[in-house]
């Protein structure tokens, strides 16, 4: 799994308990899951479908730095399906798990649409093909 997207959390990341709220989390995550389905579909129309169980293993504190990780586990025709992990930077303790996001890419018209994609590419290659 890589993890590519660090964040600091701050006080309006906070919830009343003084710990990292759990909406702001999930938003960081549907948005990282996003990039990442539109990094390896190569298309920017790409939506969220589906998120599985979350599991909240342990919470971070202000001024906390911890690190988002997605892979992906399964490509479908219209769909890729990806895991999530996040954990503190610097300890590595867990921090939330979410085994299941499915990411759907989709036509102009806003339809499911196949996508071509079999396993993950990595962008270096995609260039360096091209030379
Ligand atoms: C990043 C963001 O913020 S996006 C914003 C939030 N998300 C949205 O607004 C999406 C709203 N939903 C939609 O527009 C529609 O449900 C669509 C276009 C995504 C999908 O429409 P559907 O009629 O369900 O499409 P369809 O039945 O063809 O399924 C599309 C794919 O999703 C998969 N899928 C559909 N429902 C589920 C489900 N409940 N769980 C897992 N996968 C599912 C299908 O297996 C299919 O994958 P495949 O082509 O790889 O086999």
């Amino acid at each position: 799994m890589n993890y590519h997207t660090r964040k600091w959390v701050k006080p309006e990341d906070l919830n009343p308990n003084h710990s990292l709220f759990g909406g702001r989390l999930l938003q960081w995550i549907d948005e990282e899951a996003a990039l990442y389905a539109i990094i390896q579909l190569e298309n920017t129309k790409v939506v969220t479908k589906f998120i599985s169980e979350i599991n909240f293993v342990s919470s971070a504190k202000q001024g906390d730095i911890i690190e988002i990780g997605i892979e992906a586990i399964h490509f479908g025709s219209s769909s890729i399906t990806l895991r999530c992990d996040v954990r503190n930077k610097m300890t590595h303790q867990t921090i939330i798990t979410v085994d299941k996001i499915v990411m759907v890419n989709l036509d102009s018209d806003g339809n499911p649409a196949p996508h071509g994609k079999t396993q993950i590419e990595f962008v270096k290659d995609r260039l360096n093909s091209e030379l």
